[in-house]
């Protein structure tokens, strides 16, 4: 099969040559002049699909920018990578594994096929069981050891384990089944364990351990100590049967843990764990909001999907802002992206994206090992609106660095405060508009800022953005921004060339710590680190507590 953008190096392909072209005539255009040209902008450059509403006319483009983008996707292959992972080939060529999360939110009457056996059966096997299990707790049919009701979930888990369940639960709290408090232990850092835990009643609490390895050290940290803290409180050692559950794809592991494999909910290798949050990781998010809610969310997800395997690629949502990020990134040289949601729901949405994005196509070589000739993923970042605009929007507004943003917004909010929602809205359409438009010095001047403060009360503007509207905040619209933010980097990583599903680059620090770790318990003098490391290790033998 073809592998991600082809064989031949980026650069030297005629689009990006005619790209390099275009944005050389572009670069010194403002979006003033843009919107002054052509009256419908904020009309025309927009796309839409299922209640999603995607407004890039505040980019710096123009539509013949949009064609030449297009050309590059086309011409790096991008169609054929989009069916290359929907049917299952092997596109994590590092790894030698299909990638399939899309396989996850799959009807049930489809069938894709991974070495030749069906994944859609075991995927829907796998939610029926999660349903039910969820229900007994829900229910208060699963019972605590001692036979409390469970009123309390800890979902210990880090990574692609944590962040998306964590997020959207988060998000999704106006959903959720009050009469269970939900935590999530992630950092090896005992505070958050013991924090998560203070004021828990464990006689009534859920563990759902969730690592697909199953030896993440951090998880399973976590993990004996919870365990070991409800022997303690309980007695004995068949507590941990009616206290923790696995979400794994390794059930060797799992069950050399101590918990029982009838206790696992399984996923497979083929689900990345950046990309697992519609798998079974999505368990303590389905224990909050219920299989109802929870498979609403995967048919939302699949909405996006379909509309990414089929719609053309000018009206694509998760390929026009993946092109739009690689305009900016390669072109313009932005190192960075924020992501700000005029939502306080979606607070853990960029801190999810950080991981999906840098994880993913944070690569300096090509699938085949090359040196990438160009960058690849920016940094991104982000919280919520309104509070970044009183933190760091000053660098974004007036700032030496380029910073390409995505604001999210919400039309219809759960509470009934409608004055909140008008004022939140107003902020972000502001927000794009003064990017967007910036102040002269003669409209700053006709306001009345004297001569000698106008250098520092002027506005360049020119300063890019997306908005992207959702109807309302709901289990289905939030699978489709997931699936939307997924195929975007897939866009991405495909049109760079990268392997997007590996991630090598967090296994040295992983190593290196082992050692450390060792060496921080023992008394040996000897190391053999760099003197800095040898130094930070003696001063910490030093004083640790013994
Ligand atoms: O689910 P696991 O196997 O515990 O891994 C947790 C996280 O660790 C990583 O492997 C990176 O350290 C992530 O890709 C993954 O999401």
């Amino acid at each position: 099969m073809r592998k991600a953008g082809g064989n031949v190096g980026i650069t030297s392909i005629p689009a990006w040559a005619a790209l390099e072209t275009h944005y050389q005539a572009l670069r010194d255009v403002h979006l003033r002049d843009l919107f002054a040209q052509d009256a419908r902008r904020g009309e025309s450059l927009t796309a839409e699909h299922d209640g999603i509403y995607l407004d890039f006319s505040k980019n710096r483009v123009t539509r013949r920018t949009i064609d030449l983008l297009v050309a590059l996707a086309e011409a790096r292959g991008l169609r054929d990578g989009i069916e290359a992972m929907f049917t299952g080939h092997r596109v994590n060529a590092t790894e030698d594994r299909a990638v399939l999360h899309v396989a996850l939110r799959a009807p049930r009457d489809a069938s894709i096929r991974v070495d030749g056996e069906d994944v859609v059966p075991k995927v829907h096997a796998v939610l029926e069981r999660m349903s039910r299990f969820a229900e007994r707790v829900r229910q208060g049919e699963w019972r605590g050891f001692t036979g409390q009701r469970i009123r309390n979930v800890v979902n210990i888990g880090i990574g692609g384990s944590h962040l998306g369940p964590e997020m959207a639960y988060e998000a999704l709290r106006d959903f959720a089944d009050e009469r269970l408090e939900f935590r999530f232990v992630s950092n090896v850092d005992g505070s958050d364990i013991s924090r998560a835990l203070r004021d828990l009643h464990l006689a009534q609490t859920l563990f759902v351990v969730s690592s697909k390895t199953f030896t993440t050290s951090e998880t399973l940290t976590n993990a004996r100590t919870a365990r070991q803290w409800v022997l303690d409180a309980m007695g004995d050692p068949a507590a941990v049967r009616n206290h923790f559950v696995a979400v794994s794809a390794n059930p060797t592991e799992v069950e050399a843990f101590g918990i029982d494999p009838q206790n696992m909910f399984e996923f497979w290798d083929w689900v990345g764990g950046r990309y697992s949050v519609h798998s079974a990781i999505g368990l303590s998010l389905m224990l909050a909001i219920g299989p109802e809610h929870f498979r609403a969310m995967l048919a939302g997800a699949r909405s996006m999907d379909d509309h990414f395997r089929t719609a053309p690629f000018e009206r694509n949502l998760p390929v026009l802002l993946g092109l739009l990020g690689i305009w900016y990134r390669n072109f313009f040289g932005a190192q960075t992206h924020a992501v700000l949601p005029y939502d306080q729901r979606l607070a853990r949405f960029a801190a999810y994206l950080q991981q999906l994005d840098m994880e993913s196509n944070g690569k300096s070589v090509d699938w085949a090992g090359r040196p990438m000739p160009v960058d690849t993923a920016p940094v991104v970042w982000g919280e919520p609106g309104t509070n970044g605009q009183h933190a760091f929007f000053q660098m974004l507004h007036q700032g030496t660095t380029l910073v390409p943003c995505d604001f999210i917004g919400t039309i219809e909010p759960a509470h009934g405060l409608q004055e909140h929602q008008d004022l939140l809205m107003a902020n972000l359409f502001a927000q794009t508009e003064a990017l967007a438009f910036g102040k002269t010095p003669e409209e700053a001047q006709r306001e009345g800022v004297p001569v000698e403060q106008l250098a520092h009360r002027v506005f360049a503007g020119n300063r890019p953005s997306n908005t992207l509207l959702i109807p309302r905040l709901t289990p289905y619209t939030l699978g489709q921004l997931i699936a939307l933010y997924e195929h975007k980097v897939f866009t991405q990583g495909w049109i760079w060339g990268v392997n997007s599903f590996d991630q090598w680059g967090v296994e040295l620090g992983k190593a290196l710590a082992n050692r450390i770790l060792t060496e921080l318990q023992s008394d040996d003098p000897q190391l053999a680190h760099d003197s800095s490391t040898n130094a930070l290790i003696e001063r910490y033998r030093r004083c640790r507590r013994r």
